[in-house]
């Protein structure tokens, strides 16, 4: 895969390269039901019949602007190894948190041929439901950008604040929602300005553009869609089932016909792709 990384990136115009970049490498704590019988992190547990994390770089794979995309997963992760694929490869750099992943993700980039002026699409694992289209409307919408920016959802309900006491939780207040979102992936930033602002703001960075946002940094909101949900808690797994199953079955899951051929039997062996 390094060898390929290599020619394509050498055959892309240096202003316009794009990555993708998954980090892999959390547990799924809240996803995983107390008592559950399989202790799999979330990212592998099957939806409608494949482990989650496949949806989401089939995803991937559809997207024939991006270079390659690096999985970074947690040091002794060999799960995809039973899934081998042109279009992605793993790195063993996960980190204690999203954001040490994520900067793991990042200079591992570097290291296989990456330029610090490249665009990076960092991406949730937990998000299976993102689709071809929604990355490249990304990509359209951010490239001729100076910062960048990622996808979101306005915020379909009323916002409360809560206090907890002895009463149980309650609202302290209404909040004017108007101006909020909610922060989806993917998040698309320059390679070397995002590694910048994550070293500055540090492990706790829940997302990328947070820490583009620490240094002054306004990226731009595109719309993304209440399907792009991440898997996070148990009743998760049951709706995402759900709409890939109708997407399969209502024959729109263009996923399986992406720009890189992504099809049944691709790669030898590999029963998904
Ligand atoms: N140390 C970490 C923590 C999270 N992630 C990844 O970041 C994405 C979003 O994080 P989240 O949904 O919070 O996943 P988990 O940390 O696994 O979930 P939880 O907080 O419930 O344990 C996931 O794809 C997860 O695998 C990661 O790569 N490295
Ligand atoms: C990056 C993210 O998906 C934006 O909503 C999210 O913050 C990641 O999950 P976490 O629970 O904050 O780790």
């Amino acid at each position: 895969m390094t060898d390929l990384l290599h020619s394509a990136a050498a055959a892309q115009p240096a202003q316009g390269r794009f990555w993708g970049l998954v980090p892999c490498a959390g547990t799924g704590t809240r996803a995983i039901a107390a008592g559950a019988v399989s202790t799999l992190p979330k990212q592998y547990q099957p939806v409608a019949g494949h482990p989650l994390v496949l949806h989401t770089l089939a995803a991937f794979a559809g997207v024939a602007r991006l270079l390659g995309t690096l999985v970074a997963v947690a040091p002794g992760d060999r799960f995809l190894d039973a899934y081998p694929h042109s279009a992605w490869f793993t790195v063993e750099c996960g980190g204690p948190t999203r954001a040490q992943t994520v900067l793991g993700g990042l200079r591992a980039l570097l290291a296989r041929g990456a330029l610090a002026q490249d665009w990076v699409l960092v991406h949730d694992a937990a998000r299976c439901l993102v689709t071809p289209a929604q990355i490249d409307a990304l990509i359209d919408a951010c490239a001729g950008d100076g910062v960048g920016g990622l996808l979101g959802h306005k915020l379909a309900d009323t916002l409360k604040t809560a206090i907890g006491g002895p009463g149980g939780v309650r609202v302290a207040s209404t909040v004017d929602r108007s101006d909020k979102w909610l922060a989806q992936t993917p998040q698309m930033f320059r390679i070397g300005p995002l590694i910048g602002a994550i070293e500055h703001v540090g492990p706790s960075a829940t997302d990328e553009a947070s820490a583009m946002e620490a240094m002054g940094l306004h990226p731009r909101l595109v719309p993304g869609g209440a399907q792009n949900f991440k898997v996070t808690y148990p009743d998760d797994f049951a709706l995402a089932t759900a709409v890939l199953a109708q997407r399969m079955h209502g024959g729109t899951l263009e996923r399986f016909g992406g720009a890189r051929g992504v099809g049944m039997g691709e790669t030898p062996g590999n029963p998904f792709f």
